[in-house]
């Protein structure tokens, strides 16, 4: 089995893998990452993989280095299934190429559009030949609220959760409005402007911030929130014997 490791900004996800199915997910503190105590023992692991976007604290380093698997970190340096033109691969937050790298596995042949809302929400291009063009970071939904909060003198901390209008009628209602429709307005311009030079373009949304618009671009659009997680055991199977 594989042992799949997605530390986010947000929170670390932990998932087994056998072959390509998922047999369980974790969502756990990217601060403690308590689950891995055990793991092992509850799963026969054979390989896993560790894919960050923060740096890893003492405990976090600590419970990994324990792990008695081989263990991937994936960076600028991990052989991928797909070619890589970031022009700064060493830079590049791989969270962002695991869900491309699922998204070609699923649809291998086809041009991509993946959305990934975490706690930025990521746009990211790959091609029908495979090849990752890279993409775009933007705050993502828990973000807009605690900026709108934090950057102004008046505006209190507005939860995504209530009343939902698409014009604010009072103070909470301005901002939710204001920041699902930013939102909303960002993704259906997104493929509209992609669908324009790539008509048979195909759309994931991915991430921890589900998203259920009644837009008319909610059609093309392939819901699948473990698609970083699919990515990274593609990634781990793609590399093994080389760890
Ligand atoms: N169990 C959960 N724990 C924390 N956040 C969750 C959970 N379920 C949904 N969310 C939402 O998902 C977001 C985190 O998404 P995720 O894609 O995991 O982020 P990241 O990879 O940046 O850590 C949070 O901002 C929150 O709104
Ligand atoms: C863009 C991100 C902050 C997204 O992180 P997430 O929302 O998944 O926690 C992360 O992929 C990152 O730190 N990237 C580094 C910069 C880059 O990708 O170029
Ligand atoms: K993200």
């Amino acid at each position: 089995m594989n042992l799949i490791i997605d530390i986010g900004n947000t929170i670390a996800k932990v998932a087994l893998f056998d072959g390509a199915t998922m047999v369980n997910v974790i969502y756990d503190s990217n601060q403690s990452l308590d689950c891995l105590i055990d793991i092992c023992d509850e799963y026969p692991i054979d390989y896993g993989i560790v894919a960050t976007v923060i740096d890893l604290n003492e405990c976090v380093s600590e419970r990994l280095s324990k792990l008695p698997i081989p263990v991937l970190y994936l960076g600028k340096d991990t052989l991928l299934p797909v070619a890589n033109l970031y022009e700064t691969p060493e830079t590049l937050g791989y969270d962002r190429m695991a869900a491309v790298v699922a998204a070609n596995e699923q649809y291998p042949g086809r041009d991509i559009l993946v959305i990934d809302a975490g706690t930025c929400i990521t746009y990211e291009f790959i091609d029908s030949k495979g090849q990752y063009h890279g993409g775009n970071i933007s705050p993502g939904l828990q973000m807009r609220f605690k900026a709108l909060h934090q950057f102004t003198g008046r505006l209190p901390l507005v939860t995504p959760k209530g009343r939902k209008l698409s014009l604010g009628k009072d103070t909470d209602t301005a901002i939710r409005a204001g920041v699902w429709k930013g939102i909303e307005y960002e993704i259906a311009g997104y493929i509209t402007a992609m669908k324009h030079k790539y008509p048979e373009l195909l759309v994931f949304l991915t991430g921890g911030d589900d998203f259920s618009f009644d837009t008319n671009v909610k059609s093309v659009i392939f819901a699948d929130r473990f698609l970083v997680l699919k990515g990274l055991n593609r990634i781990l199977n793609y590399n093994n014997g080389r760890i």
